[in-house]
């Protein structure tokens, strides 16, 4: 997909990977705006980013909601925006998950595992719905292992021996090469379905779809 022109919505963008997301995307030539804005000054949608996350096991009730309920809501107001069939222009959906959305290692976080979880389902299950082609959509996900922005500053603060443990061990991903994968799934029109997987370890990757009827 060629950025320039596009128009991007961003949640969470104040600071972290969606500020570099936003800032990706500007530098390629896309619009990054609110999205009470999308329609009234540029007529629809193109990118819709579900990035905004918390991580605080003990309000998990706030952390579903905006961790797994945002996602949805956010997805939901993208496809009618997006939609062919409804007057759109069609374009990609990258949610935010995580590789706590993929493997059970941040075992001091079980409740943020499962809103990642979530999100990751959520997403794929989208990408095999045989609509989505007419209403010219296509959906990814992003999960990355620890980066270092202000999320994994509170992760460490609240957990210090547990999330240190881990993190001698795997190492902490840095902002651009999470915005690099981030700008692979925005820009290559073949990824649907994708799930990329980032880690400091193996760097960019591709998390395999696990067993199922094959439609796609
Ligand atoms: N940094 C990391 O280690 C990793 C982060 N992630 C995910 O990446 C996403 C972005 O997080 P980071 O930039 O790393 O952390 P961050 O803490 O720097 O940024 C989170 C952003 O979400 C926004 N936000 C939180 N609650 C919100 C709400 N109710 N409404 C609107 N915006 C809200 C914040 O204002 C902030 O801009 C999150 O979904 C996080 O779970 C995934 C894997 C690794
Ligand atoms: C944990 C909740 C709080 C905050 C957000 C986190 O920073 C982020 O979302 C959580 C990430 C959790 C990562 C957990 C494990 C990471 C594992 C790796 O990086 C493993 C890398 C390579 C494995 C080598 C191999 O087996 O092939």
């Amino acid at each position: 997909m060629s950025l320039a022109g596009k128009v991007a919505f961003v949640t969470g963008a104040a600071q972290g990977l969606g500020k570099a997301f936003s800032e990706a995307l500007l530098k390629k030539g896309a619009k990054v705006e609110a999205f009470e804005t999308v329609i009234s000054c540029f007529g629809g949608l193109d990118i819709m980013v579900n990035n905004a996350g918390i991580a605080n096991e003990h309000n998990y009730a706030l952390m579903v909601n905006i961790n797994l309920t945002g996602v949805i809501t956010g997805t939901n107001m993208a496809i009618d925006l997006m939609n062919r069939e409804k007057g759109g222009r069609g374009g990609v959906i990258v949610n935010i998950a995580s590789t706590a959305g993929i493997t059970p290692e941040a075992y001091f976080a079980p409740i943020y595992t499962g809103t990642k979880h979530g999100v990751v389902g959520f997403t794929r299950c989208w990408s095999m719905n045989p609509y989505i082609a007419k209403m010219g959509l296509r959906f990814a996900c992003l999960c990355p292992a620890f980066t270092d922005t202000q999320i994994l500053c509170s992760t460490i603060t609240d957990y210090p021996e547990d999330a240190q443990k881990i993190i001698q061990q795997v190492g902490i991903n840095k902002v651009e090469t999470v915005t690099e994968g981030f700008m692979q799934l925005v820009e290559d029109n073949q990824c649907n379905g994708a799930v990329m997987v980032i880690t400091a370890q193996n760097g960019i990757q591709y998390h395999r779809k696990p067993h199922g009827i094959s439609r796609m």
